[in-house]
């Protein structure tokens, strides 16, 4: 034991010495990879980058690996989604019946050409493992770990590929500093679940590298999945107003996206891409948002310094800083019930609605009149718990079925949250809930009926709603200014494979026999506006100043 971990160090050792390569030679007179101050190394551009293209593509990860919940609903190869979380209908996924594996019963198929590549590539390895262990599945972490180590074993990962891996940073002297911890009982379990020769302290290793230099498993636009780890992007430093972002394409997750006819060689074999959020100067270094960007500061801070190790000192970090300290000097007593409305809301409002009909709803509705206080005071939403809640009570209404709750908590997020919290109009986080505001929009408009939704409940939202100030007409105006507000976005952006989803929701629109007429077309869009303004209880300057940043 003693033997491999002293080897195990001079290997370590020789790498510091050698260089590895992270930057992919396509994309050598594009990116560098550089020491930056206080940041270990980072990566930054040779020269000027435009918004609207990706700038590099990457291919599919060795490590990698879906959360349980989702391995019943998604192809296990190329990732497609055949069901939506929500009740909603959703534009983000394909309908379709999954083959099981025969073997596992885990990984689920959409056809057999992804079956056969994923068998070929891995699955056979991971196979007979998952067969053992059915019922109690390891983490996604641990399962990205353990295709490495069964696939290494066999002598199937590049050495290129190996030193890229195992040379990133890992933390290991705090990491294992913190102990005999369960990170190794977990590399434990991985050598004994592979029969692997390989040495506990090299697949601890490995468990370090994935802890510090994973990233989301993203989707294209219903968020992360899982995990995974690629060795460029885990070379980029972190920022809470990050100019980066990580996209999956559209077109990647269709079946057997690896043959598809119509994609270029360079395409078929893209994974994801990194994207620009903003135009990016030469020189400047890319930087990436490791955790969510809608929490508070506080929170993002803490939770950077537990699991990355640093103190964020980022420009956004500082002005909310800032901002925060000014409210409460200028304004003490509403910090203070902001604090409590926020702590209160989220121990009374569950996650999850366990049982319909419980009371969560009515604790939601008390929640968002006492809100209304505060929405004059837009640094409450920079700064603070706002975001997090509102999305709570966002699902809340839609397990509910109470999609009038879900909406008025969805245009807050849209109007007020998003277009300050982030860089660029198409972060993933800010295009998720402008797609998940068109699918509340069309279930209570009928033109897309969520499951299990009877009419009734939808006669009883559009009443609500119109108590509220906000009739059906209105709500067809700004179902149409919230697509183009969307295509606009995808459209300047080097996301534009989204734009078909924008389009497929415009023809929903045009064939909905709900309408018949297209009424907004006709109605005043003075009335539309002042419907909005009053259903979200909003002042004059306020909604202007709502209006020009979303670009609405
Ligand atoms: C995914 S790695 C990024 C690449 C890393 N700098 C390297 O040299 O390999 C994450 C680690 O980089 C450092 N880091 C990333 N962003 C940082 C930031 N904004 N300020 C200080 N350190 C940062 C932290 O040590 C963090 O745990």
């Amino acid at each position: 034991m003693d033997e491999m971990d002293s080897l195990l160090d001079s290997l370590l050792e020789q790498r510091k010495g050698t260089s590895v390569s992270y930057i992919d030679d396509r994309y050598a007179n594009v990116l560098r990879l550089e020491k930056v101050p206080s940041k270990g190394e980072g990566v930054t551009t040779l020269k000027a980058l435009p918004v609207t293209e990706p700038i590099c593509s990457l291919k599919y990860p060795t490590m990698m690996a879906m959360d349980p919940e989702f391995l019943p609903t998604t192809c296990y190869h190329c990732l497609v989604i055949t069901s939506n979380p929500l009740p909603l209908p959703g534009y983000g996924y394909t309908s379709m019946d999954l083959k099981t594996c025969n073997g596992c019963h885990i990984a689920r198929f959409c056809g057999r050409d992804c079956q056969v590549k994923s068998w070929h590539a891995y699955h056979k390895y991971e196979c007979k493992v998952f067969k053992k262990v059915q019922n109690n599945l390891p983490s996604s972490m641990m399962r990205a770990v353990l295709r490495m180590v069964l696939l290494k074993d066999r002598g199937l990962v590049s050495d290129e590929e190996w030193d890229r891996v195992i040379g990133l940073d890992s933390h290991e002297q705090i990491l294992a500093g913190r102990g005999r911890s369960n990170l190794t009982d977990m590399a434990e379990t991985i050598k004994h679940l592979a029969t692997s020769g390989m040495s506990v302290t090299m697949i601890q290793r490995l468990i370090f590298i994935m802890k510090s230099n994973a990233n989301e498993l993203p989707t294209p636009i219903y968020g992360g999945i899982g995990v995974m780890l690629d060795p460029l992007i885990g070379k980029l430093n972190h920022s809470c107003e990050p100019n980066i972002s990580i996209h999956r394409p559209q077109h990647t997750m269709a079946s057997g996206w690896m043959d598809s006819t119509n994609l270029s060689e360079h395409e078929r074999k893209t994974f994801i891409q990194i994207i620009p959020l903003r135009e990016i100067k030469e020189g400047e270094e890319l930087l990436n948002c490791y955790i969510v960007p809608t929490v508070a500061v506080e929170a993002r801070r803490a939770k950077l310094m537990e699991d990355y190790f640093f103190h964020c000192e980022c420009g956004k970090c500082q002005c909310d800083v800032k901002a925060a300290a000014q409210l409460i000097e200028s304004h003490p007593d509403l910090s203070a019930q902001f604090g409590q409305w926020a702590q209160k809301t989220i121990r009374s409002v569950p996650q999850q609605v366990k049982k319909q009909g419980g009371n969560s709803l009515s604790k939601a509705m008390a929640a968002m009149d006492h809100s209304e206080r505060f929405l004059e005071h837009p640094t409450l939403y920079t700064t603070g718990d706002y975001p997090q809640i509102a999305m709570r009570l966002t699902l809340l209404g839609l397990q509910s079925q109470a999609f009038d709750i879900a909406l008025i908590n969805m245009l807050w997020v849209y109007f007020l949250v998003n277009p300050q919290r982030f860089v660029g109009g198409h972060t993933p986080t800010e295009i998720y809930t402008i797609f998940l505001l068109l699918d509340i929009l069309d279930g209570i408009l009928r033109i897309s009926m969520p499951p299990g939704v009877e009419t009734v409940d939808a006669e009883k939202w559009s009443k609500n709603l119109t108590t509220r100030g906000l009739t059906l007409d209105d709500l067809l105006h700004w179902r149409d200014r919230i697509c183009s507000d969307l295509e606009r976005r995808l459209a300047g952006s080097a996301a534009k494979d989204l734009l078909s989803l924008v389009e497929k929701r415009k023809e929903k629109r045009r064939v909905s026999p709900a309408q018949g007429k297209d009424k907004a077309q006709e109605q005043s869009m003075t009335n539309a506006e002042a419907g909005m303004r009053s259903a979200l209880r909003l002042k004059e300057p306020l909604w202007k100043l709502a209006l020009h940043e979303t670009g609405c």
